[in-house]
């Protein structure tokens, strides 16, 4: 409740500065040094595999990782996280109840050394870093519903409850393992995996030979119900060819692996065993359930579960797949509790080529791009550039040109120039009803074809394509506009006249349109341009996918003050678009936010 009364009121400052510059685990093998003191467990008791015993309705209910607060959130991270928001944010649209679920990682290794390293104890060091994630989400308009750190004692309380459950299902024996770990992972490492001079793939950093009495998950156990998870529903990973990986690994033979750490004192302790704490990524999955609990609530499992598991979605970078398709699955199978609908594994925002991450230390600066640039353009950017599911760079050229492209030009300019239109000639009032507007005109039914492109991509996690769609309801709107040319239509008066104050009730339809269909993508974008349609900041909030429909706008309606509804992205010294291109190419560019003079003048 509190995260939406803060969105409201976020939204409502959107309104307010239109130009929102902002200045505003692993499997482990080891073929070569993997060894047990002790002998495998029994197969498991009882039956385990259900994927649906809990029905939630209309409930959907998505996470992010949790983010591991080693270092503060970089784009990579952001990026997760602004992609759930807007999947989020279109089911609400749906009329769904929605639970988006997010939050902060911070037991282990990695976090005490991380905490050393910067003076602080370990719990100091994570209420800063978690509170930077509070920070940005809020920058970048980010509507989550749960925020789960896994130092909450709730969630302490859920973990030991589920160790229990599978240690009671015969799932964890005590065993000695020696191996190669990666401290950035958190993972012991396949020797097969890895590259010249024992680098982790991921890090590019050496693992460490390591040696411990752990406690095991017997994950072996769940190879055949792991196996059939997969080929009766093959919808479970995402995109596809991450499923093809998922099942690969588990064709290859899945492993036992080590979730306790006797090394490790930042963690929760082992139950009976308080020399041991449980291993960081066992403690974190668990974080997807603790979540849904209430603070002041009775801490158990059953009433979490209760409270919107089984997960419709895990929104996750193919970093931590293995993670989510394999240990996961067998956890909750050995709890006896749901898997998780789907785990969608997108790939990696990248610098040269490399993944950009905290341990790499080759980010790019979320904060800065949000104060340069504003929520939407950040927001927009990644989710059209960057096909969902593959890699991307990031440039800022790039990013310029985009935003530039299709926010300024084919959607800030065509409002614009409409309203200033409607001004100039009709008094900011709209003649007709956007219905009667559209009797006849092929440019409705192409709009209404688009929403629906948008809708079953949105639908799809295809977020790329979405964009795309609404964009192209954009330029459908920038034809018509050209096409007609309402401004001579009313300098010749009469009956043109009378046309041209219908076209452009059309084009403010499509503008209507394309705010709530890009409501996901960019919303405060959106609720500026409802509010220059004359749409107070409750209708938007209000809004539902159905409103996408033709014939919002009325006859009689009054519109809002013409003023640009998002600022065209300047270059520092740009005197031309030659000058531009000449300067770009020899020197790194400084982009600033500077508003752009509306274009209604020659026209008008
Ligand atoms: N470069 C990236 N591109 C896309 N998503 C990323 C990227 N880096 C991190 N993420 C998101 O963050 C998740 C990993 O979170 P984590 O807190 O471990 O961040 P990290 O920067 O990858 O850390 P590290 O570099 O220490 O491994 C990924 O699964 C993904 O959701
Ligand atoms: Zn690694």
């Amino acid at each position: 409740m509190a995260t939406r009364l803060n969105t409201s009121l976020h939204n409502a400052l959107c309104l307010l500065k239109p130009f929102n510059t902002l200045l505003i685990t692993k499997p482990f093998s080891s073929r070569n040094s993997f060894r047990f003191s002790k002998k495998l467990p029994s197969s498991p008791r009882r039956a385990l595999y259900c994927t649906s015993s809990h029905e939630n309705g209309e409930t959907f209910v998505l996470t992010t990782p949790l983010y591991y607060v080693n270092a503060p959130p970089h784009m990579g991270s952001a990026y997760t996280t602004i992609a759930a928001d807007s999947i989020a944010r279109f089911q609400r649209l749906l009329g769904k109840k929605v639970i988006f679920i997010t939050g902060t990682d911070e037991h282990g290794e990695k976090i005490a050394t991380s905490a050393a390293a910067n003076g602080r104890n370990p719990a100091e060091h994570c209420d800063l870093i978690s509170q930077s994630y509070r920070v940005l989400w809020k920058e970048l308009d980010i509507a989550y519903d749960k925020f789960i750190r896994t130092t909450d004692p709730k969630h302490e309380a859920i973990v030991k409850e589920f160790y229990a459950r599978v240690f009671a299902n015969g799932d964890i024996y005590r065993a000695d393992y020696e191996g190669l770990y990666c401290v950035n992972c958190e993972e012991y490492k396949d020797e097969k995996e890895l590259l010249e001079n024992n680098c982790c793939p991921v890090h590019q950093m050496p693992c460490v030979a390591r040696k411990e009495d752990n406690y095991f998950f017997a994950l072996s156990k769940y190879q055949k119900q792991l196996e059939e998870v997969l080929s009766q529903n093959p919808q479970f990973v995402q995109p596809s060819y991450r499923l093809n990986e998922v099942q690969s690994w588990i064709k290859s033979g899945v492993r036992d692996f080590s979730i306790s750490r006797a090394l490790v004192d930042w963690g929760i302790p082992v139950p009976d065993d308080d020399k041991q704490t449980i291993y960081v990524w066992f403690d974190a999955l668990l974080g997807y359930i603790s979540a849904l609990t209430e603070d002041n609530e009775q801490q158990n499992l059953d009433t979490a579960v209760s409270l919107g598991w089984p997960a419709s979605l895990h929104l996750i970078g193919k970093d931590i797949l293995r993670f989510h398709a394999v240990y996961w699955p067998a956890m909750l199978m050995s709890a006896g509790l749901s898997l998780p609908k789907m785990v969608f594994g997108h790939g990696f925002l990248t610098k040269d080529g490399m993944k950009m991450g905290k341990s790499l230390g080759n980010t790019l600066e979320p904060f800065e791009l949000v104060q340069k640039f504003g929520p939407d353009a950040v927001r927009y950017f990644f989710l059209r550039e960057v096909e969902f599911g593959n890699d991307g760079d990031y440039s800022e050229d790039r990013f310029i040109k985009i935003v530039n492209a299709h926010l300024a030009n084919t959607i800030g300019n065509l409002l614009n120039r409409t309203l200033g239109l409607l001004k100039k000639n009709c008094e900011s009032t709209l003649v007709v009803d956007s219905t009667i507007a559209a009797e006849g005109i092929p440019l409705k039914d192409t709009v209404e074809k688009l929403v629906e492109k948008a809708r079953t991509n949105y639908e799809s996690l295809s977020l790329s394509t979405a964009c795309e769609a609404v964009l192209e309801i954009g330029n459908a709107g920038n034809s018509y506009m050209d096409q007609r040319a309402p401004w001579m239509l009313f300098k010749q008066g009469g009956v043109s006249a009378e046309a041209a104050a219908k076209d452009l009730v059309i084009i403010l339809e499509v503008m209507r349109i394309i705010a709530v269909a890009l409501s996901p993508i960019s919303p405060c974008l959106s609720l500026r341009i409802y509010s220059q349609l004359g749409y107070s900041v409750d209708q938007f909030n209000s809004i539902t996918w159905s409103d996408t429909k033709w014939g919002g706008l009325k006859g009689g309606q009054v519109m809002a003050q013409a003023s640009p509804v998002f600022a065209r992205i300047e270059l520092d010294a740009e005197k031309g678009v030659e000058e531009k291109k000449v300067k770009d190419s020899k020197k790194k560019s400084k982009a600033k936010v500077k508003v752009e003079q509306p274009q209604t003048v020659t026209e008008a």
